[in-house]
């Protein structure tokens, strides 16, 4: 429930044991009797209802079925299994039949299924255990054929590794998500926070690999603003699942807390010039980039009066607001302070970027310009969110650009951990080569970042809903997020 909050989505929960346990273990379980947890489903479902549940300990037999009775009844509530039989602590959870129930009659029911290494064995009745990636793949597959809609064996008690992988086969590819590794004592809780993470993003309509991702996003940002916490006795200590609090030096709310590498991946750039050349206003392009599904936008004025600029970005910051999409101004910090901007996007020769930050504050979104691995360094160094990374390809757009190709872009993604959003003479007609340009399981561009290619054209809204299908496309199928066997 905390997980689905932190994420933004109302929960409710259907107790299925009280468990006596701690850092340290579990020291006793009591199942609620079958019609018991019959009667909480039902008395959630029957009422406000829900676009998707998460299974995790289901004690018996009996309460397996009696959770798969209910969702008989309610086919389009998608379900996240955790098949939780074995605690973080090591601890054997659920007793031999109800592995036969989990298999046979709930394992069918789910869009997709989260076992960790030991529970992937048990449900396939392995006897070796799986200890690699090529294990993994192996574990993933032959759970698929037990009838969920998708597996994600969750590697992180692989031993070694500077690596967190998850492997995900949805029935056509293997996908190995990649995180980088936590060292952290605090994982009391990972497995059940991943699968509510997963549940949540599903919840709110994400695609099962991009709600996978985006689900292992937060729960890495959570184990590491957990890693200094010193709390219990035992091995596995707890998670802080609200890490983007005040006394962490961002509020939850800030923009800052709320943006994904995923908000990078339609991303529109206004100028005001082209705008006007089509006969319309800076503020009804950016209405128009919204309606056709930006991601980010970002309000570039190279020419304009600081009075006029501040009017226009008010405008355009209403409008964001309302659509819930972040907007940072170009270059201007004074700017984006005014009119309460998400963030700024400054280029290498604007305001320091560690001015920014200072003039900025902890909560608010600075992307800076990069052409090389060298910028990238710095910019993580001085505390940038995000990099724009171009030009791609050759550009009109912005007079005299270096242009440093694809090649050029890669080393930039490669060489940094931060999300990368290309820019540079992009357009509907190159995006998907820039997209799935990284080769597989290295980390490519998060985005495109369009001026001309969104604004320059008739319809802006068409314009950005063409590229938005070409991106979601290219990213749900990209390299670096997948392994294709
Ligand atoms: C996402 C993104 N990337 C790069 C730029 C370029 O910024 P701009 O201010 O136009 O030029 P420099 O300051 O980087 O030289 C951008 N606007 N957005
Ligand atoms: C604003 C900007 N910055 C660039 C960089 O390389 O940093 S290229 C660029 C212009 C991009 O315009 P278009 O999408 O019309 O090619
Ligand atoms: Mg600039």
């Amino acid at each position: 429930m905390k997980t689905a909050g932190a994420l933004g989505v109302y929960s409710m929960s259907v107790v299925t044991a009280l468990t006596a346990q701690n850092t340290a273990g579990v020291q006793g379980i009591h199942p609620v009797p079958a019609d018991f947890v019959r009667a909480q489903v039902e008395a959630v479902l029957s009422d406000i209802g829900c676009d998707c549940v998460k299974t995790g300990m289901l004690p018996s037999a009996d309460i397996i079925r009696a959770v798969v009775e209910c969702l008989a009844k309610r086919p389009a509530v998608r379900l996240v299994v955790d098949p939780v039989m074995v605690a973080t602590s090591g601890d054997v959870l659920v007793g031999g039949d109800t592995l036969g129930a989990l298999r046979e009659l709930l394992l069918p029911r789910a869009d997709v299924i989260t076992p960790n290494l030991p529970e992937a064995k048990a449900l396939l009745g392995w006897e070796e255990d799986i200890t690699d990636l090529e294990g993994m793949k192996r574990a993933a597959t032959a759970l698929f054929e037990l009838g969920p809609k998708a597996v994600l064996v969750k590697g992180g008690h692989v031993a070694g590794g500077r690596l967190a992988v998850d492997v995900l086969f949805d029935g056509e590819r293997l996908h190995e998500l990649e995180a980088g590794w936590v060292d952290t004592r605090n994982t009391h809780g990972t497995g059940c926070t991943l699968a509510s993470g997963i549940a949540a993003e599903l919840a709110k309509g994400r695609p099962l690999v991009a709600a996978v991702s985006a689900a292992k996003g937060y729960l890495t940002e959570a184990l590491k603003s957990s890693a200094w916490l010193q709390l219990g006795q035992g091995k596995h200590g707890p998670l802080n699942h609200f890490y983007g609090t005040t006394s962490w030096g961002t509020s939850r709310e800030s923009p800052r807390a709320r943006f994904r590498p995923s908000d990078l991946a339609v991303y529109a750039v206004s100028d005001s010039r082209m705008n006007a050349r089509w006969g319309r206003s800076n503020v009804e392009a950016m209405r128009a980039a919204i309606e056709g599904g930006a991601t980010i936008l970002q309000l570039r004025e190279k020419d304009i009066g600081t009075g006029d600029f501040v009017k226009e970005a008010q405008e355009v910051v209403a409008l964001a607001r309302e659509a819930g999409v972040p907007l940072v101004i170009n270059d201007r910090i004074d700017v984006a302070l005014a009119v309460g901007a998400d963030g700024v996007h400054i280029g290498q020769s604007d305001m320091p970027l560690r001015l920014a930050r200072a003039l900025l504050g902890p909560d608010r979104i600075i992307g800076i310009s990069t052409k090389t691995p060298e910028q990238a360094r710095k910019a993580l160094e001085d505390g940038a969110d995000y990099l724009g990374s171009g030009g791609v390809f050759p550009t009109n757009t912005k007079e005299n650009n270096v242009t440093i190709g694809i090649k050029g872009l890669l080393e930039v993604c490669e060489s940094t951990p931060l999300p990368v959003v290309a820019i540079g003479g992009i357009k509907t007609t190159n995006a998907a080569e820039v997209l799935s340009a990284a080769k597989a399981n290295t980390k490519g561009p998060d985005g495109v970042a369009i001026v001309s290619g969104v604004f320059d054209q008739p319809d802006v809204a068409k314009a950005t809903k063409d590229l938005e299908t070409i991106v979601n496309s290219a990213l749900s199928k990209r390299q670096d997020l997948l392994t294709v066997t």
